[in-house]
């Protein structure tokens, strides 16, 4: 099947200065997609690029098996039915909310006009504030409306750069899952930019981690939490820790937590030496016998789990993350239990 956009060694930026290189993926019709990644790491670039906004300083931009951007030639932003919308919703003060989503539908007439927008604002739940100009608006409302005028010429492609970063978290959080909800049923597929990992991996068919100038992996939540192919994308996609081990045998190592046996095995021979990426739920004290002892130096009750800090014989502090009421007081020994099914191992 022909990829809705393609980016194929895609280098993008400013004045020849290169922000990103060699990019590549594929989005299909309707998927949604992500792009997380450090602030300053062109995440904006690319969103540009792709939107028409930036020239392309290599490599190409297809969108349905055409090219509409390469170097020194790019099909103009109005051609291109791609949507946009930015994280300060960038709507325009002086026009309300009626005529801002009216904006995108300058080629319907008056009545088709009015039935649009009226089903636009019914889409995003909005549908009684048609007369309201933006400053009488809550920050969540003016994203709905941002997101109708977006949607109002029908665009294949909806880009979002940040869209959420200026309400609060619960309101975030919903808000991400009506946008999901709206743009499956509407069947539009959609390139997202934020800095939050459980929003990224809430709203999205695939993810993307952008860092050092380069896109280290595209794939989905899934693959990119449980088989990262480096550990900066690891440590994006979840809290975690890297430890030094030596093999024992296929399924055993050697580290700081002690003794450790793993469910799958590394494929690694005996004595070769990897970095292993532990993540804090996957660490669990207890009373019984564990692989290591170590002292319980902090525990913070974060209602849905409790987090302990704790102090290895090697003196290096790591913490535990556990989803029960279990209770170890501060200052107690505890014996540790490495749980992970599958081992995240980098080789060293
Ligand atoms: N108009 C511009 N001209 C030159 N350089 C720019 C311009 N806009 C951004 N940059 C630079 O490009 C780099 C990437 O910026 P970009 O805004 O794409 O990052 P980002 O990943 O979206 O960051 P954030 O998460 O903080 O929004 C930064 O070093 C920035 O200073």
């Amino acid at each position: 099947m022909t990829p809705l956009l393609e980016l194929n060694s895609l280098s993008c930026g400013y004045d020849n200065a290169v922000i990103v290189e060699r990019l590549n993926f594929q989005l299909q019709s309707g998927e949604i997609a992500c792009l997380l990644g450090p602030s300053g790491c062109g995440k904006t670039t690319v969103l540009r690029a792709i939107a028409g906004f930036n020239p392309v300083l290599a490599g190409t931009i297809l969108q349905n098996g055409q090219t509409i951007s390469t170097v020194g030639s790019a099909l103009p932003p109005e051609q291109r039915s791609i949507g946009v919308v930015f994280q300060d919703y960038a709507l325009f003060p002086h026009l309300s909310v009626y005529d801002n989503i009216a904006f995108g539908l300058q080629k319907h007439s008056g009545a088709a006009k009015r039935q649009a927008v009226a089903e636009l604002l019914k889409l995003v739940e909005l549908p009684d504030i048609s007369a309201r100009y933006p400053h009488e608006l809550s920050g969540g409302q003016q994203q709905r409306v941002a997101l109708a005028r977006a949607l109002a010429p029908k665009p294949n492609l909806l880009l979002m750069d940040e869209p959420f970063s200026n309400l609060d978290t619960d309101l975030r959080r919903q808000l991400a899952l009506e946008v999901r909800a709206i743009l499956k049923d509407q069947g539009i597929a959609s390139i997202m930019v934020t800095h939050d990992q459980e929003e990224a991996f809430a709203i999205s068919d695939k993810l993307g981690i952008l860092a050092q100038g380069e896109l280290q992996q595209w794939g989905s939540p899934s693959e990119l939490y449980y088989q990262p192919v480096n550990p900066l994308v690891a440590g994006f996609v979840g809290k975690g820790e890297l430890f030094d081990a030596e093999c024992l045998n296929e399924t055993s190592v050697r580290t700081e937590l002690g003794t450790l046996e793993f469910a799958e095995p590394f494929g690694a021979q005996s004595g070769k030496r990897l970095s292993l990426f532990i993540r804090p739920a996957d660490i669990r004290p207890s009373h019984d016998s564990g692989s290591v002892m170590a002292t319980v130096e902090q525990k913070e009750f974060l209602g849905h789990s409790v987090v302990y800090h704790l102090l290895l014989p090697s003196g290096r502090r790591i913490e535990s993350e556990i989803f029960e009421p279990l209770m170890f007081e501060v200052g107690s020994q505890v014996s540790l239990h490495v749980a992970a099914h599958r081992p995240i191992a980098f080789a060293r």
